[in-house]
């Protein structure tokens, strides 16, 4: 996976109201990226057909809609998704070990059936968002966010996930835990010159391929900026300098 192309390696979060808004951006950053994240802001609007529209483009989607729910319904979803072509879905750990185990078998019967590459099915841990006194006080989960992410990586690991969405902090700890082929997606990450947002666990994209990230997640750095075309590309060069 280290050896995909790095703009596969890369996915925009098109966390927009509209269709419109994100095929606009699509166009605009046109061949320098082909990796999309399409998450609940903008699925919940257009439903499948953005996923229709992006694949008619010929890029890859990932579909965050961070499934959480009882194993049956959870194993429906991730049919139903799979169905809809992505090469990528999000469960939450959280769920546990039957849940996230019943996702995957529901996604490899369903691309089975159609005679489909089998999407990868990943795990978010502990949100980027999420700081240590937030996990603690709020959510009442105790010890180090290292620590719970850790443990989170391991179930989905066990119940035959692909990987896990992890802020870059953890990196080194989840390879350590779940060995280098355990895919790790990497959201909250801002070059220097971005703002941190409601992100807290954050890394440059740089610190992050230096950390060994297989796939980097990122939104506002490139949709919100003044020329996101040029925010890409920078991004990129960043991430390939690290590489080289
Ligand atoms: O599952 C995710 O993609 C995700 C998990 C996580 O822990 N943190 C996180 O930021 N994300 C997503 O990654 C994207 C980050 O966007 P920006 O903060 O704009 O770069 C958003 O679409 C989030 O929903």
């Amino acid at each position: 996976m280290r050896n995909e192309r790095l703009t596969e390696r890369l996915y925009v979060a098109l966390d927009f109201d509209f269709m419109d808004e994100a095929l606009r951006m699509v166009d605009q950053l046109g061949d320098t990226l082909r990796s999309y994240k399409v998450g609940m802001q903008l699925f919940y609007k257009t439903g499948p057909v953005i996923l229709e529209r992006l694949h008619a483009e010929g890029c890859k989607v990932f579909l965050d809609l961070k499934f959480h729910d009882i194993p049956n319904t959870v194993a429906g979803a991730a049919k139903s998704a799979t169905s809809l072509g992505v090469s990528m879905m999000n469960v939450h750990a959280a769920g546990g070990m039957e849940m996230m185990k019943r996702a995957k078998e529901a996604s490899v019967a369903a691309a089975q059936a159609t005679g489909a590459e089998p999407p990868l099915v990943i795990a978010v841990t502990q949100l980027t968002s999420t700081d240590q006194q937030t996990m603690n006080n709020q959510i009442g989960i105790p010890g180090t966010v290292e620590a719970a992410v850790i443990r989170y990586a391991k179930l989905a690991q066990a119940a035959g996930l692909d990987g896990v969405v992890a802020s870059g902090h953890e990196l080194p700890a989840i390879r350590e835990a779940c060995g280098e082929e355990f895919v790790t997606v990497i959201p909250g990450i801002r070059p220097k010159w971005a703002e941190a947002n409601d992100q807290k666990r954050i890394l440059t994209p740089a610190d992050a391929m230096r950390a060994g990230a297989h796939r980097l997640v990122i939104g506002r750095p490139i949709t919100h900026a003044a020329d996101p075309r040029d925010a890409a590309r920078r991004i990129l060069e960043e991430m390939g300098e690290v590489l080289s």
